[in-house]
């Protein structure tokens, strides 16, 4: 404001003094004129300079006039900003001075100008140097001057130093004036260069928009001016109609200022967040805005933070862990709803308080101390701990608390997040009773048993004390689920498990490792007598009498014994032991224990191993079968062959059916060498009658094999296997105690097959008891009379009566017979005389390799022709 008054005030004295000193010094030039007309002339001419000249000088002044608002404290930053220009005044003196000097000589050609001559001289170092060298201008042309004789020259004088001083100091101020308005443009431009931010002015008479570059940067559009539509089309198509409602209710007066955010669209398609300010600042005089100024501000950053914060916020309240926010003094700041929720308090009744309201009395003091050093230390804690409701209830959480740090990394306040966890702890106990105990008994099931076996075996190593290991198996207890149903073989089960219970101690343990089995563990039993008693309660224990109404049922127990260390096995071991002997216990009439016998686990174990070496001598075809040949009594001719098994054993060479066959008896690997015997008779009977050589092949089949599912399948399926062969080619040799073990099974499957043309054989008769009505209904063709008695029938009146009364039945059913056992030619000799029809045995031939047979059929065949 000072500037701006000093200035207009500089101003008019200087035009004062400048116009009074031209009219002086002027009019001193009229009297030079020729004539009255040259001198109208020159006044005319004068006038107008000194219009023009006052018209450029205000025109100039106009210009330079301070603003109003000029911050004068800025002068100093400016000052600084024009240092340079200081630098310049020596030059500018030295300017002045010449410059005025040079004015000198001139003064003898225009001797009527007078000093008027200095005036340009003056004018221009003030302008171009300010105050000094105008100063310095005056004061060369005061003194240098050439001084007239005229009188009035001392007031020549003095004005000319007067309006050289006032131009100067003018010149002065109009300087500083324009230093200072350049500084402020410069320092305006530098603000809005150094922000991002844009400032508009719109003229709305004339329809323009003034902008800084920061409006043409936010809007992304690449001219530099864009206009106000071009402007309005950047902005997102969603958030224009709000911009432009905006604008109207500002320009129909209804708002005092706009002010709202909105979307840029970027050439990319990515937005830019700004706001934008502004009001009308001028309005024409029917109230109709003229012009609208604001700013434009990059809010995308703001955004971004608002947008998380708004974030942070949502899972604050939303989410379903509870919150703390606790200070540095461990006092509650804030919490969340979920906070509210799991603890039952509300956030005025927590906040200002410590985390030390929930402790539920559960942790020690050096849990929570180490709780919060390791926060101090690592930043964070994370663990499960029980905390108490405001009920009183206590609950389990999982915790984690961390802590927010300020700049130097010094711990800030905390925060603590936590979940309720009492569902996941009962569903893992849940799981954890699934797991490891029986859902009827609710004793510990086989998994915990395996964990407890390990127990007690250590326990025992380190007592030095025995460990006694029963397995127990109810007897007949599939009885009691048929004849009462499973309900109460259930409710049976629980009260045995019950009564069992209450007699073992509180170390033993019981658990329930199958249908109807348990498993007793029990320590300390010292003595074998000792081992007895308990058994024995275990025994009464197990047949504990269930009422159903008025019925009363009641099992028995087989137990299993074995006793570590003295079985020094691992628990697998141990259990398998007490499982043997608990079948032991079975076979020797149940209810009853038996301890583990060593000897029968050794046969056991080689009987395993002699399986799985059978199994695999299958596997590799290792077995072979030969032959021995059926003859006919009377001329001698091969009518049939027997094909017996023989083992090649890689090492011990061929062996015989009784040196491994025992094994398998009753096994499925029966069963399936069977199969594989079947098989290759057939085989080898089709080679032969390739061979030219019919014969007929039996074959044994035991018990098992007869009466397992799907013999006759597979029997007819290994007849369409081998189509070289015919059905009949082939006989089955059937154990007569093989056929009576179930009867109607057996006659249904013999039915079968002979159905399909095989035939039968009924052998070793006569060592059954098999009644005559039964044997009439099988479908055998032949008997085959048991060697035990054929080969002592030379000596045993007995013996021969049974073969001669065999015959005759035979006979009489129209069967067959073969005398197996034949030794000697007396043997023959006597059986072919009692009618008997075939026979087989050492005395004929032994069993021969397949190859051999058909030279020894050959050679039957000559020795038959030549009797
Ligand atoms: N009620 C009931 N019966 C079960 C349960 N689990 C298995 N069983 C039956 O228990 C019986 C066990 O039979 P086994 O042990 O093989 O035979 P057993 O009749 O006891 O004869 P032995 O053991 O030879 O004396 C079977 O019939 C199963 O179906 C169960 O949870 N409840």
């Amino acid at each position: 404001m000072g500037s701006r008054n000093t200035f207009i005030n500089a101003a008019t004295a200087a035009y004062v003094a400048g116009a009074t000193t031209w009219i002086l010094l002027s009019d001193a030039l009229l009297p030079s004129a020729a004539d009255p007309h040259a001198a109208a002339a020159l006044s005319t001419v004068k006038g107008m300079f000194f219009v023009c000249a006052s018209a450029a000088g205000l025109y100039v002044a106009l210009r330079a006039v301070p603003h109003q608002d000029a911050n004068t404290s800025m002068v100093g930053v400016a000052g600084a900003a024009l240092q340079p220009l200081s630098g310049r005044w020596l030059l500018q003196t030295l300017f002045a001075a010449a410059f005025t000097l040079a004015a000198v000589p001139l003064q003898r050609y225009l001797p009527t100008a007078g000093l008027m001559l200095f005036m340009p001289c003056i004018i221009v170092s003030a302008a171009i140097g300010g105050l000094g060298p105008g100063a310095l201008a005056t004061l060369l042309a005061a003194v240098l001057g050439k001084h007239p004789a005229a009188s009035d020259y001392p007031l020549h004088v003095g004005m000319l130093v007067l309006s050289g001083l006032l131009i100067s100091a003018l010149c002065a101020v109009l300087r500083a004036s324009l230093r200072d308005a350049e500084i402020n443009g410069q320092r305006l431009q530098t603000t809005i260069d150094a922000t991002s931010d844009g400032l508009w002015d719109w003229d709305l008479e004339n329809r323009i928009l003034f902008q800084t570059g920061g409006v043409a940067r936010l809007s992304g559009l690449p001219e530099k001016n864009p206009s106000l539509r071009r402007l309005l089309h950047a902005v997102h198509r969603d958030d224009r109609p709000s911009l432009l409602a905006q604008l109207r209710l500002h320009l129909a007066g209804k708002k005092r200022t706009i002010g709202m955010s909105f979307r840029f669209v970027q050439r990319d398609g990515s937005t830019v967040w700004v706001r934008v300010s502004g009001r009308v600042v001028a309005q024409a005089d029917n109230g109709a805005a003229t012009r609208m100024v604001g700013t434009l501000s990059d809010i995308s950053e703001w955004r971004e933070l608002e947008q998380m914060q708004r974030d942070a916020d949502t899972v604050f309240a939303g989410t379903h862990e509870g919150i703390m926010v606790v200070d540095t003094h461990l006092r509650i700041e804030r919490v969340n709803p979920a906070f509210e929720r799991i603890t039952g308090y509300r956030a005025d009744e927590v906040v200002g308080q410590t985390p030390g309201l929930l402790a539920s009395g559960r942790h020690s003091k050096a849990f929570y101390r180490d709780m919060w050093t390791s926060v101090q230390r690592d930043g964070f804690w994370r663990g499960e701990i029980w905390n108490a409701r405001k009920n009183g209830s206590v609950y389990p959480e999982l915790l984690t608390i961390s802590a927010v740090r300020d700049d130097k990394g010094k711990a800030d306040h905390y925060i603590g997040v936590f979940s309720d966890i009492s569902h996941i702890k009962a569903h893992a106990a849940e799981l954890d009773r699934a797991a490891n105990f029986d859902a009827l008994t609710g004793l510990p099931n086989r998994r915990l048993l395996t964990d407890r076996f390990e127990h007690a075996i250590q326990r025992s190593n380190r007592t030095g004390k025995p460990l006694t290991v029963c397995m127990l198996d109810l007897d007949d207890f599939k009885d009691v689920n048929q004849c009462h149903g499973k309900q109460a073989g259930d409710r049976l089960l629980v009260e045995i498990a019950k009564s069992l219970a209450s007699v073992v101690r509180a170390d033993d343990t019981l658990a329930r490792t199958g249908g109807d089995e348990f498993v007793l563990l029990m320590a300390d039993i010292g003595t074998l007598e000792e081992c007895a008693q308990a058994l024995d309660r275990v025994l009464s224990a197990a047949s504990v009498a269930l009422q159903l109404g008025s019925e009363t049922i009641r099992v028995t127990a087989s137990v299993g014994v074995c006793r570590y260390p003295d079985d020094n096995g691992n628990a697998d071991t141990l259990l398998r032991h007490a499982e043997q002997a608990m079948y032991q216990a079975k076979d020797d009439g149940r209810g009853r224990y038996q301890l583990f016998d060593p000897v029968s686990d050794r046969q056991a174990q080689a009987h395993r191993q002699a399986m799985h070496r059978l199994r695999h001598a299958l596997e590799q075809e290792e077995f072979r079968l030969h032959y021995q040949p059926k003859v006919d009594l009377h001329t001698g001719v091969l009518v049939g062959v027997e094909a017996l098994i023989r083992w090649q054993h890689p090492e011990r060479g061929l062996l015989p059916p009784g040196d491994f066959l025992p094994h398998v008896i009753g096994t499925q690997l029966e069963t399936d060498i069977g199969d594989w015997v079947i098989r290759t008779a057939l085989a080898q009977s089709a080679q032969w009658r390739r061979q030219g050589l019919q014969v007929q092949v039996s074959v044994n089949v035991g018990a098992a094999q007869l009466l397992a599912p799907g013999f006759s399948d597979s029997l007819e399926a290994a007849l369409a296997a081998c189509p070289g062969s015919a059905p009949g080619d082939l006989e089955l040799e059937v154990l007569e105690t093989a056929a009576i073990e179930d009867v109607s099974h057996a006659m249904d499957v013999l039915h079968r097959c002979h159905d399909m043309g095989v035939h039968f054989a009924l052998d070793d008769f006569g060592t059954g008891y098999s009644s005559l009505t039964y044997l009439r209904k099988l479908p055998v063709d032949t008997l085959k009379v048991d060697q035990s008695f054929v080969r002592n029938m030379l000596s045993d009146p007995a013996d021969c009566g049974i073969v001669a009364g065999v015959l005759r039945m035979a006979h009489a059913m129209g069967l067959q017979v073969v005398a197996e056992g034949v030794e000697t030619a007396e043997h023959c000799a006597l059986l072919s005389d009692m009618g008997c029809e075939l026979a087989q045995g050492y005395g004929i031939a032994r069993p021969m390799a397949p190859e051999l047979l058909p030279a020894w059929a050959a050679s039957r065949q000559v020795a038959a022709a030549a009797a």
